[in-house]
């Protein structure tokens, strides 16, 4: 994305509190005209009033100088109220476009970003896109009013002075625009190894257990130093280039002002000025020299900015979901793979040409080799993928065509991996549904968690990701789960390794009742299961290799073979 494009993006986020920046610049409007009239005021409270000896009218002019400081105060006041308003309603609009957006995402983004950095780089980048309703931002529209003021203020009181202030403006913005050029390479190189740290964070919390078992927290605290020392650097030059840049503002103002004094006293002492006029005067150079810096610095604002934006939209235009379904209900029928091919990686195909039909309410095992692509079809089945080539068919539709959230609704997984919320049993099981406890309480005896529901209750916490209960205790709360949910097609991903030798009985037996009438898919090598299946799937680097019964298998399959062999 180019500068400008990131530009106008932000601009388009302004847009539309129109109505609310037409207040916000007519406020700021009126206080530049009042502020325009003040070193009119002073000049005549120093000519007439003091210089004069005029003290009735020296108090009247103080006195109005107090009114206009007072309304400008209030304007001020209402200014800001209305300021503050746009920008929080960008941060919270862009917070809930980003979050939104993160839900729909494609699950391989997941896969190389962690929660940390997620989180840090939405977080930076909004906090840096809401400082363009900055009052400075707004301030600058009005400058243009004030520094046409000034101009008019310093050639009614002498046009030669006039001339000196003017020449400054070309010699400003050459160095304003050095700074702002500077800012925005540091500010690339700070988001660069902020991103970095962040992702380095995530990563090494998310394995404390590895740090703590091997030993390797003083790999980890070297890490950590040189990722935070980078950081430390790059505020340092950001922090530094801020303060040269106010300083050489101001010195550059400082250095004006004094070859105005200097040329003023001259042309005092020649008669050819009042002293009220040179006081006047510098302040009309600075209603010229002020806003030269506030437009200038808009640039330097943005500079800071821009890359935060950039960073953003790339993220915005992540690909999400595909959803081309038109909402309906869908019926439980056949679900099956018709010439399904599929790569993670272009060109590496972990499925080749797969064929496979799970008959509604058939019972299908799939079995093969670690990293055969067991869990991929089940990717596939769960939409976590698209195919790369071939179609999953549920019934005569295929399933990229159907409403995403209706057919995740078709689709139960209870899987080794299952999350748990950091919530109570209860909700864990429910997500969300209403669901009365006795029918809560039925599905954990089904799942065999009958048990450690009488010895804690539905309400106990079971910690970040389940990390209160054992593996066995999770993956049967995932039971619980999907009974509840009651969903047509059932996925059992090695659901059964983390249980007992009781439980799966237990498990196996629901595959006769509660689960009877469901298109179950076990991903599993227990014999028991596999027995039981009315067909065993057999895969072989992504290509499946047979298809049949137990008993059709058992004996004349070679990978099946071995694998009974393994698990005895
Ligand atoms: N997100 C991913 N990105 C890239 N490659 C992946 C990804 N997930 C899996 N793979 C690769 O795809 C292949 C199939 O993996 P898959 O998880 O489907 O195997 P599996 O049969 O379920 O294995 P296991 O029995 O070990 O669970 C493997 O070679 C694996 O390295």
């Amino acid at each position: 994305m180019s500068n400008k494009e990131a530009v106008r993006r932000l601009l388009l986020l302004l847009g539309k509190y129109k109505k609310t920046i037409v207040v916000i610049v007519g406020c700021l409007l009126v206080s530049t005209g009042l502020n325009l009239c003040v070193p009119l005021i002073s000049r005549r409270i120093m000519d007439d009033g003091f210089i004069g000896g005029n003290k009735k009218l020296l108090i009247e002019l103080v006195l109005v100088s107090m009114v206009i400081y007072t309304i400008n105060s209030l304007i001020d006041l209402i200014k800001e109220k209305k300021r503050v308003d746009i920008s929080a309603k960008i941060q919270y609009f862009l917070s809930e476009q980003s979050f939104s957006h993160l839900m729909k995402l494609r699950v391989n983004y997941f896969n190389n970003t962690n929660y940390a950095e997620t989180l840090n780089n939405i977080n930076m980048d909004i906090n840096q896109m809401t400082s363009v309703a900055d009052s400075s931002v707004f301030f600058v529209i009005t400058q243009a009013f004030s520094m046409t003021g000034g101009i008019i203020g310093l050639f009614i009181i002498d046009f030669r002075m006039t001339i000196l202030v003017l020449l400054f403006i070309p010699i400003k913005c050459v160095v304003m625009k050095y700074f702002a050029k500077k800012q925005k390479q540091i500010m690339d190189e700070f988001i660069k190894k902020n991103q970095k740290y962040a992702k380095w964070f995530g990563d090494t919390v998310g394995g404390v257990r590895e740090v703590k078992l091997f030993n390797i927290l003083d790999r980890k605290h070297e890490e950590f130093d040189q990722n935070q020392k980078d950081i430390i650097e790059k505020q340092k030059q950001m922090n530094m280039l801020g303060q040269w840049n106010t300083i050489t503002d101001s010195l550059m103002v400082q250095f004006l002002s004094t070859l105005l004094y200097i040329l003023g006293a001259n042309l005092v002492f020649d008669l050819q000025l009042s002293v009220g006029s040179v006081f006047a005067f510098i302040t009309y150079s600075s209603y010229v020299t002020g806003p030269i810096s506030a437009i200038l610095n808009i640039g330097y604002l943005l500079s800071g900015i821009i890359p935060s934006t950039k960073r953003y939209y790339a993220f915005m235009d992540l690909e999400e979901e595909t959803d081309n379904g038109e909402t309906a209900a869908l019926c439980p029928d056949d679900l099956k793979l018709q010439q399904v091919s599929f790569a993670y990686e272009k060109e590496k195909y972990v499925l080749k040409d797969v064929d496979i039909l799970f008959a509604k309410g058939s019972k299908t095992a799939i079995i093969g080799r670690n990293g055969s692509g067991k869990t991929t079809i089940i990717n596939l089945l769960t939409r976590m993928y698209e195919p790369t080539s071939g179609k999953i068919m549920l019934g005569t539709e295929d399933i990229s065509e159907l409403p995403l959230p209706e057919y995740r609704n078709m689709v139960s997984v209870v899987s080794q991996q299952i999350y748990l919320f950091n919530d109570t049993i209860r909700n864990n099981i429910c997500l969300y549904k209403r669901v009365d406890d006795v029918i809560v309480e039925e599905a954990c005896k089904d799942s065999g968690l009958e048990d450690f529901i009488k010895e804690v209750s539905l309400d106990y916490v079971v910690g970040q990701n389940g990390a209160m209960l054992s593996g066995g205790q999770k993956q049967k709360i995932a039971l619980a789960r999907a009974l509840i949910h009651d969903k047509p097609i059932v996925i059992f991903d090695e659901a059964t390794s983390n249980t007992d030798a009781y439980s799966e009985q237990q498990i196996n037996g629901l595959l006769d009742t509660k689960l009877k009438e469901k298109t179950v898919i076990v991903i599993t090598h227990k014999k028991e299961i596999l027995n039981k299946v009315d067909q065993i799937v057999v895969l072989k680097e992504g290509v499946v290799i047979d298809n049949g019964t137990y008993d059709e298998l058992v004996g004349k399959n070679e990978e099946l073979n071995i694998m009974m062999e393994k698990v005895g």
